[in-house]
């Protein structure tokens, strides 16, 4: 099954496969957190669900907690399930040849790839985020940039990026993490981001901002 980003998908995110059923209701498909799980290949073999899976293998160098060497490699062999759609690869990994070798290995399986990058710190000026978000374009069937607005300003220059590379046709997922950025997440997908992250559980929230499942369904349902 392959996710193709033509429209919006809500990503209920999650390390618990089994908690699927809960996000049905509002989700088009859930982001697996592997590196949240504890024997994440074991839980995809067994998954039932009926959502389609992005699965994320989060770096710690990147804000997640993969710290073992064979991080790409149990990437590239959870993008084998049928039940996998995308798989998420952070950009400066996209950059390497493991990375590369990763992402053509889940294309070889139908499988799109998510290019990413995030700034937990802050802003980057506005050139480096449209030049950041085209090379995530360029390595990805979708390129994804989240950045940690500390002021208003950051979430426009991210928003007026979002639509300026969706407008030529490039697919593209922005949101502003934190609490500045926070509304975001509700309206990026008007700008033409392709992708919004809320948690199943809202005590487990991947990323500082995120508004529960149910209230991002409905803000982005409202707003478009
Ligand atoms: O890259 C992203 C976006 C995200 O960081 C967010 O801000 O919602 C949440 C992560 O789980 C996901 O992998």
């Amino acid at each position: 099954m392959s996710l193709d980003f033509d429209s919006f998908v809500l990503a209920a995110s999650t390390a618990e496969l089994g908690e699927e059923p809960r996000a049905r209701e509002h989700a088009d498909c859930i982001e697996f957190r592997m590196d949240f799980a504890g024997d994440p290949l074991t839980a995809l073999a067994s998954y039932t669900g009926e959502l389609p899976l992005i699965v994320t293998n989060r770096a710690d160098w990147e804000g997640g907690e993969a710290t073992d060497e064979n991080r790409l490699d149990d990437l590239a062999r959870a993008a084998e399930f049928n039940s996998v759609g995308a798989v998420d690869i952070e950009l400066a990994a996209l950059e390497s040849d493991a990375g590369e070798e990763a992402a053509a290995h889940a294309r070889d399986h139908g499988t799109s790839v998510i290019a990413s990058a995030h700034d937990f710190e802050g802003a980057p000026d506005p050139d480096e985020m449209r030049e950041t978000l085209e090379r995530a374009t360029e390595h990805g069937n979708i390129g994804k940039l989240a950045i940690t607005a500390g002021t208003p300003s950051d979430v426009l220059a991210l928003l007026s990026t979002t639509d300026e590379l969706a407008s030529d046709g490039n697919r593209v997922a922005t949101m502003a993490m934190g609490e500045v950025g926070r509304h975001s997440r509700a309206v990026a997908p008007i700008y033409g981001s392709r992708i919004g992250y809320a948690p199943v559980d809202p005590a487990n929230a991947t990323a500082p901002g995120q508004y529960d499942l149910a209230t991002l369904r409905e803000l982005v349902e409202q707003l478009r």
